[in-house]
């Protein structure tokens, strides 16, 4: 075993909290922090799921070992007893190592959309065989002409008395479904999202669940024209496929019947409301944002480990080169990402509860709260995902030339991740959803109606109405989170306050409602970005009042400083113009931000260490615990296919001959 860097252990030494108080905290408790790690051991150490390194595999052998580990995972998940979904996802990202996988759509969407969706009686039929994999699903809604406006879906599901069934059919080219993670060779069935028709009425998007390929021999059934898509930027192991339906019959009982209801006569009975279709895209969001927190904390992992033990340039003459981590430039470029990181961890916790609390009512038949749920999930998930993404680029680019090596781990991450800013709901159409609700929610709170939860900030609005803001003093204390939280939150109002008034404005001009919501996307999109902001910063804020280590909390403390102190420098234009803080407070924020790095300095590392990633996991070369780098980094080189003979076929085939004729 080789030693571990002294760089790196003096990191550690070096450190003002104990990482292990700080892990159990993100994990929730002492004890989570155990099973977590029983869990991933259990991966770790079998020797079914050893990980060939995938940058040397093709394509299909990509395909062909996932397909492999999930059979085998979804055999030891029984094998163990492990069925609580949290305890199944960490089982599962510890086999794929972060990769997303064939079985994704079946276990986050299909099972998913059966338990949220089915009847009591489709929930016998149809889950246990989806639980034991006899049935393998995806959830096939996306077509060829559209993936944002699902109510233009073109497939459509005819409902015949005659014989109690569905006729399925994708009836134009744009109509053929495109994208399902699964779809193309892995699934035998799908849910369809289709227009129903019944009686001669179309009622709208609803659920079917079709049969796609033969029980016995997998062979695609008939009517049913179905492939894989072709390579992509990333999710190499993935099967994204297309699905073609031409009069494909389905029995009625195979049409989603917990909410909306087609009678074996043909008549239609209506869904408490129509939005409970969406309900998995809502599920699946409100996920994508602890995904934000991960993606963000493992490439802090490796671009900060990594700085701590590769060393660069003269800082002064004559002395040896530093840790590129003493450089502020780069402790400027990771040091906020890794603010960035806590705080998405902690809001994914919160989205994640509010989730099951708000789906828990809808359960029970309430579903006033289920408004709030949607666009808080869809702002959140747009707003962490684009951080993040733009978070893993810029760890990338810290990490110098090694970075852009796949053994870095930091080009899979990205391009497996990449995609949360487009799938379950476009980034900019899911931050003007987030907008219509907090316009609808501006205009309530002027006519004089109380607003609860996140938005009830709106009801202050009226207080602050009347005053110009020149008049209001500047709120800000920057030393103090509090006043900070309150800055953000005084910002959403305004910006949420522009984005109205351009609507009225525009609709003055008498422009059409529609047209008025255009021309004022921009600032709409900005008000869903500052009011998400807000809860980022107010929720950070609100953990740090759970914690009772004193040494986690002041260190923590730091980075929600540095979060929410560098937000303002990016969006200084919003806060000048609020009256929010003045200019010669930029500057002091500034100088702050810089203690702020030579506080956050001697804890980077440890900190890092937190998230509690091991190698298998991290997967990266650059990101090591032991930081050693360039030992590691030259055997990854010498396995590279190219190098599996000293001269290469090519040199006989073309460079030789070549030589001959010159
Ligand atoms: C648990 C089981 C145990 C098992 C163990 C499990 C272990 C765990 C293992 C897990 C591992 C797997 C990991 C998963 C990996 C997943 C990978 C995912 C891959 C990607 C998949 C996909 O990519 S899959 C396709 C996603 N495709 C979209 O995402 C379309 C976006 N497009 C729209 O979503 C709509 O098109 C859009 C824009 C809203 C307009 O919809 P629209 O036109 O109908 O609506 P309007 O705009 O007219 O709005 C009318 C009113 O509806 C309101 N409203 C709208 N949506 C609402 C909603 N959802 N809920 C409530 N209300 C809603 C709105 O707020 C308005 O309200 P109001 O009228 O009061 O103002
Ligand atoms: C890796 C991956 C996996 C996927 N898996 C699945 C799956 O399993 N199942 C499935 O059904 N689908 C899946 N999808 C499809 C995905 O859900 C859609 O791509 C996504 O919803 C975006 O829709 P679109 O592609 O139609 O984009 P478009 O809507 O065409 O977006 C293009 C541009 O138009 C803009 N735009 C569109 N509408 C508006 C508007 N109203 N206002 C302002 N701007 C607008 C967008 O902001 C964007 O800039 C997957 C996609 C990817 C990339």
């Amino acid at each position: 075993l080789a030693a571990m860097n002294p760089d790196i252990c003096r990191e550690r030494e070096n450190a003002t909290f104990n990482t292990e108080t700080l892990t159990n905290m993100l994990d929730g408790s002492a004890e989570k922090t155990r099973r977590r790690r029983e869990i991933e051991s259990l991966v770790i150490n079998d020797p079914d799921f050893q990980h060939d390194d995938p940058n040397f595999m093709s394509r299909s052998e990509r395909y062909d070992a996932a397909v492999k580990k999930s059979s085998q995972m979804i055999m030891k998940l029984r094998d163990y007893g492990i069925s609580d979904p949290e305890e199944i996802y960490f089982y599962k990202r510890c086999v794929h190592r972060g990769f997303s996988e064939p079985l994704d759509l079946h276990l986050g969407m299909f099972l998913t959309t059966l338990l949220n969706q089915a009847s009591p009686t489709q929930l016998d039929t149809f889950f246990t065989p989806a639980w034991n994999l006899e049935i393998v699903g995806t959830y096939a809604q996306t077509e060829l002409g559209h993936g944002t406006h699902i109510r233009k879906l073109e497939t459509t599901a005819t409902y015949d008395p005659s014989t109690q069934e569905f006729v399925l059919n994708c009836p134009t080219v744009s109509s053929i479904k495109w994208w399902p993670g699964g779809l193309g060779k892995t699934s035998n069935h799908a849910i369809v999202l289709a227009q129903l028709y019944t009686l001669g009425k179309c009622h709208g998007l609803h659920a079917f669940i079709v049969p796609i390929r033969c029980m016995k021999t997998h062979q695609p059934l008939p009517g049913v024209t179905v492939g894989d898509i072709g390579p992509k930027f990333g999710f190499e192991e993935v099967d994204n496929g297309y699905l073609k339906l031409e009069n494909v019959r389905i029995p009625r009982e195979n049409m989603l019947m917990k909410y909306a209801q087609v009678e074996p006569d043909g008549s239609y009975l209506k869904p408490p409301s129509d939005k409970l279709t969406y309900g998995t895209m809502v599920f699946i969001r409100a996920m994508i944002v602890g995904e934000s927190a991960r993606a963000l904390s493992k490439s802090c992992t490796i671009a900060i480990r990594y700085s701590a033990v590769r060393h660069q340039s003269e800082l002064r003459p004559g002395e040896p080169e530093p840790q590129i981590l003493d450089y502020q430039a780069q402790q400027y470029k990771l040091f906020p990402l890794l603010a960035a990181a806590y705080a998405f961890t902690f809001v994914g916790q919160y989205m994640s509860d509010t989730y099951h609390r708000i789906t828990g009512h809808i359960n029970q038949g309430d579903f006033s709260q289920l408004p709030e749920l949607h666009a808080l999930a869809a702002g959140l998930k747009a707003f962490t995902t684009w951080t993040a993404n733009a978070g893993i680029e810029v760890c990338r680019m810290a990490c110098g030339g090694h970075g852009y090596l796949c053994c870095s781990g930091l080009p899979d991450i990205y391009v497996t991740f990449t995609p949360t800013c487009t799938y379950e709901g476009e980034n900019t159409v899911m931050m003007l959803q987030t907008a219509r609700f907090l316009v609808k929610c501006y205009r309530q709170a002027r006519e004089g109606q109380q607003l609860s939860g996140t938005v009830s900030y709106l009801n202050e609005q009226q207080r602050l109405q009347p005053q110009p803001v020149s008049s209001r003093p500047t709120v800000v204390n920057i030393n103090d989170l509090a006043s900070l939280v309150e800055a953000y939150k005084l910002r959403a109002a305004k910006l949420v306050e522009v984005a109205a008034k351009s609507l009225q404005g525009e609709l003055q001009r008498s422009i059409s409602q529609e047209d008025a919501w255009n021309n004022s996307s921009i600032e709409l999109v900005r008000a869903s970005d500052a009011h998400c902001h807000y809860v980022v910063v107010e929720l950070f804020a609100a953990k740090l009042s759970e914690i009772s280590d004193t040494a986690v909390h002041s260190v923590l403390n730091t980075l929600a400083l540095l979060y929410a102190l560098h937000g303002i420098t990016l969006n200084s234009g919003d806060f000048l113009q609020a009256g929010l803080l003045s200019v010669p407070q930029l500057s002091q924020i500034t100088q702050r931000i810089k203690a702020l790095l030579v506080e956050i300095r001697p804890n980077a590392v440890a900190l890092v260490d937190s998230f509690d990633y091991n190698d298998e996991m991290l997967n990266s070369v650059l990101g090591r615990y032991d930081g050693n780098v360039y030992e590691s980094m030259f055997e990854w080189a010498k396995r590279s296919p190219l190098n599996r003979t000293e001269v290469h076929e090519s040199y006989y085939k073309y460079m030789k001959p070549l030589r001959s004729k010159l």
